[in-house]
C-alpha cells in the first residue's frame, strides 16, 4: 500500500521567478528537502509576491497550499524589512542590534487564521522552520563579523555568544501561536506579545486583540477600537484565511473575524485558501442569497473588504472508463489514465480510491471492523483515520473497541473537541509518531476537527462511519490520505435502501466515488459470496454476535453505557442536522439497526425511538408496507436484561455519589409516597364530609323543587277553575268538579273494561254512539270511585280492587 506515484509538478524552486531570497530557498532544499513546486505553488507563490490584489484559491487536498502562502507572507516581510530598516536608520527609531531589521518590536505584519487548534500549531511548524533557518543564518552572519573584527582588532566590545542569540531571538521572534490551552511563542508570558506573524484561530485572536487594551481604554471603548490599539498594525499587510470557506460558513467564527476585520488597516492583501472554496460561492444563505454577499447572513466578505477577488484554481482531471451498472469496481485513476479512458474534471486527489460500502445500520461496526482486518491483513495499511459525527460517539466507539479482542494489535487514538486542549495534542502525537506496521496499526477516531488541513503522515485508510452532516467535510475527510502523489483509500459507509442517493450527490459536486464490495467474515469470504452478499435482505448474523460482544463489554461499567447512550442521542440529533436532509432523513434512519450496531443495553427514550418503535410494530402487525422498516433488513429491538439498580460505575468515587443519589432519591420518594398518602386520606375524609353536607343540601333543593311545583300546580289550577267557571256556565257542578271532569278527560291512560270513544266526531256532529259513550262513562266514573273509596287507607288494607279480582 505505500507506494507513492510522482506528484504531478510544475517547474523549479530554484528557478522561480521572481527569485526567492536565498534563505528562504535553501530551507526549502535543505530542510524541506522540497526541489519542484506543485501546480498550485507554482501558480500562486509568484502572483502573491509581486502582485498588491486579493486572492480566492481552490486546489485539492494535500496539494501544498500550505508553502502557498508562507513563503510569499515570507518574501513580502523580508521586503518591507528591509525598506523599513533603511528608512529608519536613516532616523533616530533605529532598532538597534547592528542586525537589518525593519519592523519595531509590536508591530505586526501578517495574521493566518484557521479553523482549529490543531492546524494552527501545524501552520505555526512550518513558519518555525523557516524562523529557525534565518535564526542560524543569523548567527552565522554575527559570527562572520565577529570574526572580522577580531581580525581587524576590534574598535568597541563585541556581544557574548549568549547575548548574541538573546539578540536574535529578539530580532527574529518566532510566529505568535494562538490557541486554546497554549500561547506559543518564544515569549512565555500568558499574554505574549505580539510578533510580526500571528498565527490563530478566530476566537482566540479576537479576544487576544480586544484583551489587550490600552490604559486609555474604557468599557465602552468598541471592541475594535481596543483592538486596534492592542497590536501596531501600521505596517499590516496579509491576512489569510486557511480553510476559509469552512470558517466563513461559521457564525461563530464570522463573529469573530467581523472584530478582525474592522481591527485591520483596510489597505492590505487578503488571501483565501481552500480545497473547496468554490463551492462556498455558490452556496445559498437561508434568504436565498447566492454567493459571498450571502455570507453569515448578511455580515458577508465585504466587511473584510473583499470585493475585486482573483479567483486562482488547480483542478485534476482523471480519465475514467466507461462502468457497467453493478460492476465491483475499485480502481484508482492511475491505472484508469493508463489504461487511456475519458478525462473527467475532479476536485479529490488522483491516487485517492475513493469508495462506499452499503450495509444496513445494524451491520455498521461489524463492517467497519472488517474494513481494518482486511485493510491491514490484505492491503497492508497501517494508519487509519475513521470519522464519526459526534464528540460523544467518538468518545464511546474508542473505549469499546479498544476492549474488543479481535482488535487487540490496533493503537487506538481519539480526538475530538470536547477534549482538553492538552489531550488533544498528546493524542495528537500519539497517532503520528507511533511506528504504525500492519501487524501493528494505529487508528485515529476523530470527529471533523481533524477534517480539515492536518498534515498527518503516511495514512492509508480513511473511514467515515458517518457522513459528514457539511457536504463540504467529505472531500476535506478523504483528503488526509493520498496526499502529495501518495496512494491512499477512503470508505464511506452509507446505510443501504435509504442513504445511497449520497453517491449521486457527490458525482454532481465532482466527488465520484465507486463501489466497495460488502465484506464477509474472513472465513467464508470469497468474491463471489461477497457479491451476492451485497444484494442479500437480510442482517448478517455475525452483527448480533458483535452486539453481545460490544453489550459485555458496556455492562462492566455503568459509565459505558452513560456514553453509549450520550452517543446515540447525539448522533441523532446531528443527523437532524445534516445539510442534505432530503438524501438523510431521520424518518428512514433505523434505530433498532443504530442501537444494536452501537452494542447498547436498551434504546434510549426519545419521541425518535418511541415513533420507529411503533412502525416497526405497525409493520408485524398490519403487514402494511413501510419501505423504510422493510430497508432495514427486519431488525427487531430486545434489550439486554440488566439489573439497573446494582448496575455500577468501576470507578469507585462515581459508584458511591451514585449510591448516595440513589438512597436520597429512595427516601424522596418515600416521602414523596407519604405525603401522597396523606393528601389522599385528606381528600377521603373531606369527600365524606362533602357528602354529607352535598347530601343535606340536596334533599333541601329537593324539598324547595317539590314545594315549587306543588305551588305552579295550585296556581295553575286555580287559573283553570276561573277559566271554566267564565267559560262553563253549562258544566254541571262546582268548577272543581267541572275541573275534575276535565281533568278526567284528559287522562286516557287507565284502561277500561270498555273502549271509550270520542263523543265528538271529526265534523263537530254528535252521533249516536255519543250517548252510548256517555253512559260507559258514567258507568265507569262509578266503578272508579268505587275502587277510589277502596284503596283509601283506612283499616289499613292494601290492594285488593276490582282490577285485581279480574287477574
Ligand atoms: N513542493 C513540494 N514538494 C513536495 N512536497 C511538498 C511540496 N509542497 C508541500 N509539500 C508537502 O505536501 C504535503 C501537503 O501539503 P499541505 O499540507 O500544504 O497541503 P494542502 O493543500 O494545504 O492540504 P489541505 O487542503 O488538506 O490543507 C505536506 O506534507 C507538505 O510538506
Amino acid at each position: 500500500m505505500k507506494q507513492a506515484a510522482t506528484p504531478a509538478f510544475a517547474g523549479k524552486w530554484a528557478t522561480m521567478n521572481p527569485a526567492l531570497t536565498p534563505w528562504v530557498l535553501d530551507t526549502i532544499h535543505h530542510t524541506f528537502n522540497f526541489e519542484s513546486l506543485t501546480p498550485i505553488q507554482a501558480s500562486l507563490i509568484p502572483l502573491a509576491i509581486t502582485k498588491n490584489k486579493d486572492f480566492l484559491i481552490e486546489a485539492i487536498t494535500g496539494s501544498g497550499k500550505t508553502l502557498s502562502y508562507v513563503v510569499p507572507i515570507l518574501e513580502r516581510l523580508i521586503k518591507r524589512e528591509s525598506a523599513l530598516a533603511l528608512e529608519r536608520s536613516s532616523s533616530t527609531e533605529s532598532s538597534g542590534g547592528g542586525l537589518r531589521k525593519g519592523l519595531k518590536k509590536n508591530e505586526v505584519f501578517a495574521m493566518v487564521i484557521v479553523p482549529t487548534r490543531e492546524l494552527a500549531v501545524q501552520v505555526w511548524e512550518v513558519f518555525e522552520i523557516f524562523f529557525e533557518a534565518l535564526r542560524k543564518a543569523a548567527v552565522a552572519e554575527m559570527k562572520d563579523t565577529t570574526s572580522k573584527f577580531e581580525g581587524d582588532g576590534p574598535e568597541e566590545p563585541l556581544a557574548g555568544e549568549a547575548e548574541q542569540q538573546t539578540i536574535i531571538e529578539a530580532t527574529y521572534p518566532s510566529p505568535l501561536l494562538l490557541v486554546s490551552g497554549q500561547s506559543q511563542s518564544r515569549s512565555t508570558t500568558t499574554n505574549p506579545p505580539p510578533a510580526p506573524i500571528i498565527i490563530s484561530t478566530p476566537g482566540r485572536l479576537a479576544s487576544y486583540m480586544t484583551s489587550m487594551t490600552s490604559s486609555s481604554s474604557s468599557a465602552s471603548t468598541s471592541a475594535y477600537a481596543r483592538a486596534r490599539r492592542a497590536l501596531s498594525l501600521d505596517q499590516f499587510e496579509v491576512l489569510t484565511l486557511d480553510e476559509a470557506d469552512g470558517l466563513l460558513s461559521s457564525k461563530d467564527h464570522l463573529k469573530n473575524l467581523e472584530v478582525i476585520w474592522k481591527a485591520l488597516p483596510r489597505q492590505r492583501r487578503n488571501w483565501l485558501f481552500s480545497a473547496t472554496m468554490m463551492d462556498l460561492l455558490s452556496e445559498r444563505n437561508a434568504n436565498g442569497q447566492v454567493g459571498l454577499g450571502a455570507l453569515g447572513g448578511g455580515a458577508g466578505l465585504e466587511l473584510a473588504g473583499l470585493r475585486n477577488l482573483t479567483r486562482v484554481v488547480v483542478r485534476v482531471e482523471a480519465k475514467t472508463k466507461k462502468r457497467k451498472a453493478g460492476e465491483g469496481e475499485e480502481e484508482d485513476e492511475e491505472t484508469s489514465r493508463k489504461k487511456g479512458n475519458k478525462k473527467e474534471e475532479r476536485r479529490t486527489p488522483l491516487m485517492l480510491q475513493n469508495t462506499y460500502l452499503t450495509c444496513h445500520q445494524a451491520e455498521k461496526t461489524l463492517q467497519l471492523i472488517r474494513l481494518l482486518l482486511k485493510q491491514t491483513k490484505e492491503d497492508e495499511s497501517a494508519k487509519f483515520i475513521v470519522y464519526f459525527a459526534t464528540c460523544a460517539a467518538v468518545d464511546y466507539f474508542y473505549n469499546v473497541l479498544k476492549r474488543l479482542p479481535v482488535l487487540s494489535n490496533f493503537h487506538l487514538c481519539s480526538l475530538h473537541g470536547h477534549l482538553q486542549p492538552n489531550i488533544r495534542t498528546n493524542t495528537l502525537a500519539s497517532f503520528t509518531t507511533h511506528p504504525s506496521l500492519p501487524t501493528s496499526p494505529a487508528v485515529l477516531l476523530c470527529t471533523d476537527v481533524a477534517a480539515r488541513g492536518l498534515d498527518l503522515p503516511d495514512v492509508d485508510v480513511v473511514l467515515q462511519y458517518d457522513p459528514p452532516s457539511d457536504p463540504k467535510s467529505f472531500s476535506h475527510r478523504a483528503g488526509r490520505t493520498a496526499r502529495m502523489g501518495r496512494r491512499g483509500k477512503a470508505v464511506v459507509l452509507l446505510a443501504k435502501g435509504c442513504e445511497e442517493e449520497y453517491i449521486e450527490f457527490l458525482k454532481l459536486r465532482k466527488i465520484p466515488l465507486t463501489r466497495h464490495r460488502y465484506l464477509m467474515d474472513s472465513d467464508e469470504a470469497t468474491e463471489a459470496n461477497s457479491e451476492t452478499k451485497t444484494s442479500r435482505d437480510t442482517v448478517d448474523a455475525k452483527t448480533f454476535d458483535l452486539m453481545e460482544q460490544m453489550r459485555d463489554i458496556v455492562i462492566k461499567d455503568r459509565a459505558l453505557n452513560d456514553k453509549a447512550a450520550k452517543a446515540f442521542v447525539s448522533t441523532i440529533r446531528a443527523y437532524s442536522k445534516h445539510e442534505a436532509s432530503y438524501i438523510f432523513r431521520l424518518k428512514a434512519l433505523d434505530m433498532f439497526g443504530m442501537g444494536i450496531s452501537y452494542g447498547l443495553l436498551r434504546l434510549p427514550k426519545m419521541p425518535e425511538v418511541k415513533e420507529w418503535r411503533e412502525r416497526v410494530k405497525k409493520q408485524k402487525e398490519t403487514q402494511e408496507a413501510d419501505t423504510e422498516v422493510q430497508a432495514t433488513g427486519g431488525v427487531d429491538w430486545t434489550d439486554r436484561e440488566v439489573d439497573w439498580d446494582n448496575f455500577g460505575y468501576l470507578d469507585k468515587a462515581r459508584e458511591v455519589h451514585r449510591q448516595q443519589e440513589m438512597a436520597t432519591a429512595a427516601e424522596k420518594r418515600e416521602e414523596t409516597n407519604a405525603q401522597r398518602r396523606k393528601e389522599a386520606e385528606l381528600r377521603q375524609a373531606n369527600a365524606k364530609k362533602f357528602e354529607a353536607w352535598s347530601q343535606k343540601v340536596e334533599q333541601k333543593e329537593k324539598k324547595l323543587l317539590r314545594r315549587e311545583k306543588k305551588d305552579r300546580k295550585k296556581d295553575w289550577e286555580a287559573k283553570e277553575e276561573k277559566r271554566l267557571l267564565e267559560e262553563g256556565g253549562g258544566l254541571a257542578g262546582t268548577p272543581r268538579a267541572a275541573l275534575h271532569k276535565k281533568k278526567q278527560e284528559q287522562k286516557p291512560t287507565i284502561a277500561s273494561p270498555v273502549e271509550l270513544k270520542p263523543s265528538v266526531a271529526s265534523d263537530g256532529s254528535e252521533d249516536a254512539s255519543s250517548e252510548e259513550a256517555s253512559d260507559l262513562e258514567e258507568d265507569y266514573k262509578e266503578v272508579k270511585n268505587e275502587r277510589t273509596k277502596r284503596h283509601r287507607p283506612t283499616g289499613g288494607m292494601v290492594g285488593g280492587g276490582m282490577f285485581d279480582d279480574m287477574l
